[in-house]
């Protein structure tokens, strides 16, 4: 096709140069005449013949095989008053001659080109930039229809291959599109005397039918219905145009409520279409007088009454429908205000729906990844339309334009939507997609049936014809607003479905937490209690540790008794504490491992022992004695006796060693007296076995201080018995005998420690039948005790078991050796027979030294005591004069030590009788009490149970 070009006039002055914007575009093949594309019934054929010829308009082009969208485009003639306005208007410069055909060509924007294709020049008015081209070119149509084109060639070209179509079962859609007052409604619908497409279109059909009727019986039949699409501000509408029910509800694609008119002959069929169309709403605009508000959808549905039912369903299927779209308005254009202005958005809406439609059907051919867009859903139209535009059926579109340069935005924008919809083919078209389209529809009928049931209605409000209407948009509002709620269920449904997924995991990791928070409590109770239980044996380990402490310093103490048990003077409690630590500690030797049991035991004696004590009064027992850490009350006025006797040998022989020659023996029988009482004692023990073990090696310390050494003897007696008061008097008559007792063995068997006490206990028997016998037993004793004085001290200690022996000669001879202490002897012996008691039991006087000494201190006995040692000395010493031819040294000794005896016997009574009668006193009741004590301390020794370890 050439390049378009202004009219040739060779009077008009030659055209603007133009640029062209767009390539010039090949126009398509002349389309294939109707006749020849499809054979279609003589009578068609005819009827088109006829009308061709009558029209004077080319057959319509053979189509191809490859069917694309028809869209046509026809040229309103411009209106004579526009063109007398142009006329009116002269322009500067120019001749007025020729002004009305420069007017109309040059108010034109719009010129057909071809057949198929037309120019569009941009005025000058509304031209920006006037070097650049103004005129653009569209071709690819269908055809081309100038304006001085008429409706039957519009018709036969347009019109014609859709109902031949139709009548051969196929339905067809042509759908009129354009600016107000372009001529759709025009084209559609015609005048009286210039009619449109449809009433050719009936003519055609009907022509068909009485050409049939001729040949054969009337085999199908015909049906109208025309209804149109209006919104009035809330909502879009559908009204019948052929009957008198008011509105229709859209289902699908099909309209329920809307009537359909059969079709009998030509003229009804045009008289009812004429009252259709003018049912239908107009209005006058400045653009059109008549200008149509709403969408309005003509359809003629043909129903083959053949005997073949298959042949009668397709036939009833087909569909030939007519849409007359309201056009497009320009606000300013056509100062449309209120419910006009609220019609024109809706126009306006509805063919931008429409166009988007194709659109999206042309993108989704070009490129099939691209969804096929559902905007049909924006609009009843589109909705009714649904197959066309989705491209299962045929479709046609005639575009009618204005050409003046006033409408050149309108025929510009109109051009440039609808013209790519040229590409558009139906290359699917399916045959079937009626019967699809009628399933959905059914089903669709269906589905708003049921919802119906459920939507809310509102009678007192609407009437009754009114309602059906509210439901149809509600049944649409519902479906989409139930397709919204299965969204949100479903929504719903999956965040429920996660917060209860959350909820259970958080109770089990909540319940995973508390079990752990309760191991942990559990586990720092636990480690509080190990901590507890370490502490508490933490302090059982110090308390062992000061034991243990204790008891090393004591068996470090005990080699130096010297030093600490001549404190006595100063402290009597002190020293004898020590010494009863030491004792503990020395019994412990031995097996440390009944130490507690010893210990125990020792101190449930002492405790016992304290409680007697106390019980019986303070007064004869002044002194607190610490025995094993436990106070103890000592009579330390006996002490204090002892000690001024000692003191006063001394002063009388302190150049001498006299003084504890004598007593040494004197001790050495307080000794024994006490290793008798406190062998007495650990017997009561025995009851314990820790203890008796090692009472019974106790007293087998005591044995060789009998059998070897006084010594060992003593110092046995002292290290294993440790009793406090013995021990200090020991110490502070004779310190000699530690120093020796260091040597003195521990270990003794039982036999022997019973065969010693035995041995013990009858030479205290013998000697107090010696010193009852031989009254001058004392000053021999001197005698032999004053024998060793040059050696020393210790050797003089040594001898003393030679005083035995020279006892026991003595004996033989009826002679006593010289005693220090008859007096002590003898009050013992007499304080144990006196209470007819065992020599064990004698320990029941105290088992101490006080005890003892408060013997000593019997007036009856200590004034008899005196008067009978100084007359066996004076019998001795006769005796001796007599009887012995000893050397001077013996005679210078016994002269030595006869003065002192002397003195000591006189001084020894005399000192008894200088102490206060208040220790007579005191000895008888210390003697009563001590008997108390012991009969308690028996028995609650028998009675206390032994604590084992
Ligand atoms: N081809 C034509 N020849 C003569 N007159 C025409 C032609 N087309 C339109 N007209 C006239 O133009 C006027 C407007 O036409 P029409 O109403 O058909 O426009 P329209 O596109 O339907 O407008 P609207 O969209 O507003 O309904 C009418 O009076 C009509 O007679």
């Amino acid at each position: 096709m050439e390049p378009v070009a202004a009219p040739p006039e060779p009077a008009s002055p030659p055209p603007p140069s133009t640029v062209r914007r767009n390539p010039p575009r090949r126009a398509r093949p002349p389309p294939t005449p109707l006749a020849s594309a499809k054979p279609k019934p003589s009578s068609r054929s005819s009827f088109l013949q006829d009308e061709a010829a009558a029209a004077s308009i080319p057959a319509p082009p053979p189509s191809s095989q490859e069917e694309r969208l028809k869209v046509f485009l026809r040229i309103r003639p411009v209106p004579d008053r526009d063109r007398c306005k142009a006329v009116a208007r002269p322009m500067p410069g120019k001749d007025l001659r020729r002004k009305p055909k420069q007017a109309a060509g040059g108010d034109l924007c719009l010129v057909p080109t071809g057949p198929n294709s037309v120019a569009l020049t941009v005025p000058q008015s509304k031209l920006v930039d006037p070097k650049r081209g103004r005129t653009e070119v569209f071709d690819g149509f269908s055809a081309v229809f100038s304006p001085d084109s008429t409706q039957l060639d519009i018709f036969v070209q347009v019109m014609n291959p859709l109902v031949d179509d139709f009548l051969g079962g196929k339905s067809g859609l042509l759908v009129a599109m354009g600016p107000t007052g372009s001529g759709k409604t025009h084209t559609i619908f015609g005048s009286p005397r210039n009619p449109g497409i449809l009433p050719l279109a009936l003519r055609q059909i009907f022509k068909a039918q009485d050409e049939n009727k001729v040949a054969s019986p009337p085999a199908r039949s015909f049906s109208l219905s025309m209804f149109e699409i209006l919104s009035e501000g809330k909502g879009e509408r559908i009204l019948d145009l052929l009957s008198d029910a008011a509105e229709c509800v859209l289902q699908q694609s099909s309209i329920k409520g809307l009537q359909e008119v059969p079709l009998s002959n030509l003229a009804d069929a045009e008289s009812l279409a004429s009252r259709g169309m003018l049912k239908r709403s107009t209005a006058a605009t400045n653009a059109n007088s008549n200008s149509s508000r709403s969408q309005c959808i003509i359809t003629i549905h043909g129903v083959h009454k053949s005997s073949d039912a298959d042949s009668e369903h397709l036939l009833s299927n087909a569909v030939l429908t007519i849409a007359d779209l309201a056009g497009a308005e320009r606000e300013r254009k056509t100062g449309n205000q209120g419910s006009r202005l609220l019609e024109s958005n809706f126009i306006n809406n509805t063919s931008m729906v429409f166009g988007l439609c194709l659109r999206s059907l042309l993108e989704h051919q070009k490129n099939q990844k691209k969804p096929l867009e559902k905007h049909f859903k924006n609009s009843m139209l589109t909705r009714y339309l649904r197959d066309y535009l989705e491209g299962r059926k045929k479709m046609t579109l005639i575009l009618n334009v204005k050409p003046a340069n006033d409408d050149y935005l309108d025929t510009s924008f109109l051009l440039r939507q609808a013209s790519p919809y040229m590409k558009i083919k139906y290359t699917s078209l399916d045959d079937s997609s009626d019967l699809i389209s009628q399933k959905r529809s059914n089903a669709s009928l269906i589905c708003q049936e049921n919802k119906k049931k459920r939507k809310v209605q509102k009678p007192e409000v609407l009437g009754v014809e009114r309602k059906e209407n509210i439901e149809t948009d509600n049944i649409a509002k519902v479906s989409e607003d139930d397709a919204q709620y299965k969204f949100l269920n479903s929504e719903l449904r999956r965040v429920s479905r996660s917060e209860a997924i959350m909820t259970n995991f958080a109770r089990a990791l909540w319940t995973v937490l508390k079990q752990y928070k309760h191991k942990l409590l559990e586990s720092e109770n636990a480690a509080e209690s190990m901590k507890q239980l370490i502490r508490d044996q933490y302090i059982q380990i110090v308390e062992l540790k000061k034991e243990l402490e204790v008891l090393n310093s004591c068996c470090s103490c005990k080699h130096i008794p010297v030093i600490e048990d001549t404190s006595i003077d100063q402290d009597d409690s002190v020293s004898s504490g020590q010494a009863g630590q030491s004792l503990v500690s020395l019994s412990n030797k031995p097996n440390l491992g009944s130490y507690d049991a010893s210990v125990d035991n020792f101190h449930l004696v002492a405790e016992e022992v304290l409680k007697e004590l106390k019980s019986h009064g303070a007064e004869n027992f002044s002194a607190p004695c610490s025995l094993n850490g436990e106070s103890v009350s000592c009579d330390t006025s006996s002490i204090s006796f002892i000690d001024e006797q000692e003191q006063s040998f001394r002063g009388l022989k302190a150049e001498k060693s006299c003084c504890a020659d004598a007593f040494g023996p004197m001790s050495h029988t307080e000794e024994g007296n006490t290793k008798v009482e406190l062998h007495a004692i650990h017997k009561k023990l025995d009851a314990s076995e820790c203890f008796t073990g090692q009472t019974s090696a106790h007293a087998g310390g005591v044995t060789p201080s009998s059998s070897h050494s006084d010594n060992q003897s003593n110092q046995s007696l002292t290290e294993h018995h440790m009793l406090p008061c013995l021990k200090t008097e020991r110490v502070s008559l004779s310190p000699q005998f530690t120093s020796c007792s260091k040597k003195a063995t521990i270990e003794q068997s039982e036999d022997e420690i019973e065969e010693l006490s035995k041995i013990i206990l009858e030479d205290i028997h013998h000697d107090v039948n010696i010193r009852v016998k031989h009254p001058d037993y004392l000053s021999s004793s001197q005698q032999v005790s004053s024998d060793t004085e040059d050696v020393g001290s210790s050797q003089s200690s040594l001898e003393l078991p030679g005083m035995v022996a020279s006892q026991k000669k003595l004996e033989e001879l009826d002679l006593e050796p010289e005693r220090c202490e008859p007096g002590v002897v003898n009050a013992t012996v007499e304080c144990a027979v006196g209470h007819s008691q065992a020599p064990e039991q004698m320990s029941d006087c105290e088992g101490r030294v006080p005890c003892l000494l408060k013997e000593i201190t019997c007036p009856a006995k200590a004034s008899k005591a005196p008067s009978k040692v100084s007359e066996a000395e004076e019998a001795a010493d006769k005796k001796k004069e007599g009887f012995t031819s000893s050397p001077e040294d013996t005679k210078k000794t016994r002269r030595r030590l006869q003065p002192a005896a002397a003195m000591l016997l006189k001084e020894f009574p005399g000192a008894d009788f200088d102490v206060d009668t208040r220790r007579e006193e005191r000895g008888k009741s210390s003697s009563s009490v001590a008997a108390g004590r012991s009969d308690a301390l028996i028995r609650v020794l028998k009675a206390r149970p032994v604590r084992r370890v």
